[in-house]
């Protein structure tokens, strides 16, 4: 079929770099972590290369030739004045899953390493294929031992093609109020999307696969929805004030990273809301995996005004206001209570 060599590639290179980030996370030790120079300021630490180094190394033996990767992190920070044993604890860490695997036979040095990771500097666009990577999206939720996700998507000619999610922390079984998880129940999923073929999870092992169904809930008040857990990337009061006028009952559920779009892909929410701060501008390697995941099981992704995301015009998403996330038949309310609500926002306070 028409992606399966790719999706195989991608299903490898993102759990062979979710068990890399597993190793950091149980080991995470403070000094894995900096801050990135700039506005944003949003956390990296070692795994972060790490998973992007081995992801595109991974890929790059895959499919030698032409290659083309949008990807969050770059090397410009390591290849600074005391960046030098950061990027020895990258290089051996990605080594070690190098060995582990066992396919490859190589060993990596410091240089391969920064230039895997600086391989990540596409542009993608709407001619051609892009890989999108997203190393570790929930860094904040990484380092605090919490929900993090390797995201990797395929764009081909401007499409989200397929998409691979990488949950090491995320349970799987079903994390709702209605049916909280079982104490000893394994943690550690996979979520797998390709065009037109459904969407599919299995455990970080891949032991078994199961195809995966958003929620069928129609009644609002027996929904729940997804939001960000930092209240600096995703506006609480926005999405109370549509919950509460969708007629939602329950609390909201709070996440880091793209973990929330597998959860729901699965049924474990039926909505999730996004509603960045006035500039902030969305990142196509923050929603391309995730948006897929969703859409192949059934679910609806737009923005705030309905239109489908548009992953074609570069690294940046460029949509109206935010990102609503639901089933079929929940989203036409979904969008009247968001429409109401930003009117409601947007009227002079008396
Ligand atoms: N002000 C902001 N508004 C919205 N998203 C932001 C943001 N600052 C950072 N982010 C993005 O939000 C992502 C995490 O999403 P979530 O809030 O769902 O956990 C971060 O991904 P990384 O962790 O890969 O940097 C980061 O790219
Ligand atoms: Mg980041
Ligand atoms: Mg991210
Ligand atoms: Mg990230």
């Amino acid at each position: 079929m028409a992606y399966d060599k790719e999706l195989a590639a991608a299903i490898k290179a993102a759990s062979l770099a979710a068990r890399l980030c597993r190793k950091v996370q149980k080991a995470l030790l403070q000094s894995d972590v900096r801050s990135k120079h700039g506005r944003n300021k949003s956390p990296v630490t070692v795994a972060d290369y790490g998973s992007q180094a081995l992801v595109s190394f991974v890929l790059q033996q895959e499919f030698p030739g032409e290659f083309s990767l949008v990807a969050e992190e770059d090397s410009n920070d390591l290849r600074k004045d005391g960046g030098g044993e950061i990027v020895e604890r990258i290089t051996k860490l990605v080594n070690e899953s190098l060995t582990s695997d066992g396919s490859y036979g190589v060993s990596l040095s410091s240089e391969d390493i920064l230039k895997a990771i600086d391989s990540g500097k596409s542009e993608g666009g709407s001619q051609g294929r892009h890989w999108v990577l997203d190393p570790i999206d929930g860094t904040k939720g990484f380092v605090k031992g919490d929900q993090y996700a390797v995201a990797l998507a395929l764009l081909d000619r401007g499409n989200v093609v397929l998409g691979v999610l990488a949950c090491p922390n995320l349970p799987l079984t079903s994390i709702s109020f209605a049916h909280p998880h079982s104490p000893n129940n394994e943690v550690g999923c996979l979520f797998f999307a390709e065009v037109g073929r459904g969407t599919y999870m299995q455990p970080l092992d891949g032991s078994s696969t199961v195809k995966v169904q958003v929620s069928a809930v129609e009644n609002p008040e027996e929904a729940s929805f997804f939001e960000s857990y930092e209240a600096a990337h995703s506006m609480h009061d926005l999405s109370s004030l549509i919950a509460q006028k969708l007629g939602v009952k329950a609390a909201p559920i709070r996440m880091d990273s793209q973990v929330k779009y597998g959860a729901l892909s699965r049924g474990d929410g039926a909505i999730y809301l996004r509603f960045p701060r006035n500039g902030y501008r969305e990142k196509i390697w923050d929603h391309a995996a995730g948006s897929i995941v969703v859409t192949e099981a059934g679910g609806v992704v737009t923005d705030a005004a309905g239109k489908q995301l548009d992953f074609s015009k570069g690294k940046y998403l460029d949509l109206d206001t935010g990102i609503i996330v639901s089933n079929q038949k929940l989203m036409p309310l979904l969008f009247d209570a968001v429409r109401a609500s930003l009117a409601q926002k947007s009227k002079p306070q008396p």
